[in-house]
């Protein structure tokens, strides 16, 4: 399911090959979505750029809108920005200013969290407009890089771990 090669030194675990696979994309889907229907999750937000070929049909498939959070300067409308530290850099995500209301209850989805950078800056733009984030879903998880130690206690639910040997 998963495709490595190397960029500047880090083995990049990349998901194309799942989406070349209809019944492992489905089955992946299915599993996220049936953990999430009925849980009263109104905001899905995927993370730019693989959150967003996740995020969206679990969206449809459990009744939420979806919230793209997106790289810097991409967004048309005004916007919060988060800036963060993540294996190979630094980085920002953004997420327009009244997509999502105080109160309501958010699903933050990516493909993989490996330092969990990514996801605190997420959940951090959530809750700064006072949102709940329920939990954060991803396809992998690298645990060496321990990035579920710094979601401070935030539910993180993942459907591969993967350890190199
Ligand atoms: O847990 P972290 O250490 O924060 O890393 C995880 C993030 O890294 C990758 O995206 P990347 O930042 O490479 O950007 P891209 O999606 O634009 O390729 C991945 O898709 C996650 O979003
Ligand atoms: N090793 C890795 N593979 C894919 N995405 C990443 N983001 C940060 N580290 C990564």
């Amino acid at each position: 399911m998963v495709f490595f090669f190397a960029t500047a030194g880090i083995m990049f675990q990349d998901i194309t090959t799942l989406l070349l696979d209809p019944k492992a994309f489905k089955d992946t889907i299915d599993l996220f979505v049936e953990r999430y229907k009925g849980k009263n999750i109104s905001v899905v937000a995927g993370i730019e750029a693989r959150g967003f070929i996740f995020g969206p049909p679990i969206a449809l498939a459990i009744g939420a809108k979806f919230v793209p959070l997106r790289k810097p300067k991409k967004l048309p409308g005004k916007v919060i920005s988060q800036e963060y530290i993540l294996e190979y850099g630094r980085d920002c995500l953004e997420m327009h200013v009244g997509a999502v209301e105080p109160g309501e209850r958010a699903l933050v989805v990516d493909d993989l969290i490996a330092t969990g950078g990514t996801l605190c800056a997420a959940m951090d733009l959530l809750e700064r407009v006072g949102a709940e984030v329920v939990e954060c879903a991803c396809v992998i998880e690298l645990p060496e890089l321990k990035g579920r130690e710094r979601l401070n206690g935030k539910p993180l639910y993942v459907l591969v771990e993967y350890v190199e040997i």
